[in-house]
């Protein structure tokens, strides 16, 4: 299992990730979502002893990775797949990995071909494609036949034949008791591949709970009605009888409503007393890229002056200014009604779960566990509340300074200690 605790990264006065609580538990494979520059890259490379925490700690198997006995063995890890020597071949970079570790040679061809490269073993990797680099940065990971494994990005370059092929993969290692956490942006992959997901957002944990719990907190039902496109009339008589009956009624880009508040069956009864005629009438739950969009959109650093989101959010009355985002709370405005942590509860644990650091809205809050004493970056006025740390215990120590390069990252900078870049 890797266990985060108050996790807090500072480059400068540039806060990547700020009081990061979580665990990967084995036997699942655990999604790791976040924005560009969200501090997923970083968390990745604290918990594989890469860079040092500013505060807090992150273990796996309860020590701290340039602690743990015969790390290679027990942690695989894909980071930058390019980051390989390109006079290399395939087979020598992975046997020069595998000396390094103590890993029997037989074990390289082993990997080789489970990635599908034992044909291409000797041909120098400077000559590879973006996704045969990928399964190379794969069978790294694999090397060491390790209990927990991240990957971060896995599918980068790889074809839909090498796309199933990684979620396949991915399963098949959870479904063997291992612990794999895995980042990745696309969320269609990720509906289809994870059991679990954490969402973070300017490096501050956004959820922490099942992609099927994710869906159904971020999310909620809706149905489509569409009139004749012919009559535009019904469809505004159609809206007044909805909004009448206490629907919350948007139009859709297509010329279809977006109907919320009302069950199905009442809005068939509604277009019937109103007279209307229907083209369509249809339930719908959102993604999981639609969710996601909806928690994050309020802490996306980089985004195009072309808003690709803009047919799903209320148009703003004239002259008002776009609500604040708040991180944790989702982005106010969208048409789903707000998610059931909403008003502060910054973390959404799955029902039934017991917070394992405390109350949500306390982060860090373990009893005897180092909590990150750090002010947050992100608080708002009047708002901090919901995100900020106690400042109660001591930040915890740095880990040890005795650092062997992890041989399971495929990489050379990523395969280096912070300190040494
Ligand atoms: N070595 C560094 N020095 C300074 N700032 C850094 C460093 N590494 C990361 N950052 C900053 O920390 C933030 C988090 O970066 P990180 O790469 O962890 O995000 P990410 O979620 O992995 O992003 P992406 O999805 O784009 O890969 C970013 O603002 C980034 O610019």
């Amino acid at each position: 299992m890797i266990e985060a605790v108050g996790l807090t990264k500072r480059y400068g006065d540039k806060t990547a990730v700020y009081n990061l609580s979580f665990q990967v538990r084995p036997g699942a494979v655990t999604g790791f979502l976040g924005p560009n520059g969200s501090g997923k890259s970083t968390t990745m490379r604290m918990i594989l002893g890469l860079d040092n925490p500013t505060a807090g700690h992150v273990t796996i198997g309860g020590y701290p990775y340039r602690r743990l006995p015969n790390a290679a063995r027990q942690v695989g890890a894909l980071l930058d797949a390019k980051a390989v020597h390109g006079g290399r071949s395939a087979r020598s970079h992975l046997l020069s990995l595998a000396q390094l570790s103590g890993i029997p040679a037989r074990r390289v061809d082993e990997v080789l071909g489970v990635v599908g490269l034992h044909e291409v073993a000797r041909r120098r990797s400077k000559g590879f494609s973006l996704g045969m680099g990928q399964r190379l940065g794969i069978a790294a990971a694999l090397l060491g036949d390790p209990q927990v494994l991240l990957f971060d990005e896995p599918v980068n370059g790889l074809d839909p034949e090498g796309i199933l092929w990684v979620r396949n993969l991915m399963k098949s290692l959870a479904a063997e008791g291992r612990t794999v956490f895995v980042s990745s942006h696309l969320m269609s992959e990720m509906a289809l591949t994870a059991d679990h997901l954490i969402v973070i957002g300017r490096g501050q944990l956004l959820s922490d709970m099942s992609v099927k719990d994710f869906i159904s907190a971020n999310s909620a039902d809706f149905a489509r009605m569409r009139t004749p496109d012919t009559e535009p009339q019904q469809r505004e008589k159609l809206s007044a009888a909805l909004t009448e009956a206490g629907g919350s009624v948007l139009p859709e880009q297509d010329g279809a409503l977006r109907v919320t508040g009302l069950p199905l069956p009442r809005l068939s009864d509604i277009a019937h007393e109103a007279g209307v005629r229907l083209w369509e009438l249809s339930p719908h739950q959102a993604s999981l890229e639609e969710a996601y969009m909806r928690m994050t959109q309020g802490v996306v650093d980089y985004r195009s002056t072309t808003d690709q989101k803009e047919g799903f959010q209320e148009p703003l009355p004239p002259g008002a200014q776009p609500p604040l985002p708040v991180p944790g709370q989702g982005q106010p405005g969208w048409y789903a009604p707000p998610p059931p942590q909403q008003g502060g509860q910054y973390v959404a644990a799955a029902p039934g779960t017991p917070h394992p650091y405390g109350a949500p809205g306390a982060p860090g809050g373990v009893p005897g566990a180092p909590v990150a004493p750090v002010a947050n970056p992100y608080a708002q006025p009047g708002q901090g509340a919901a995100v900020a740390a106690p400042p109660s215990a001591a930040p915890a120590a740095a880990p040890a300074a005795s650092p062997a390069a992890p041989a399971g990252p495929a990489g050379s900078d990523v395969t280096k200690p912070e300190e040494a870049r």
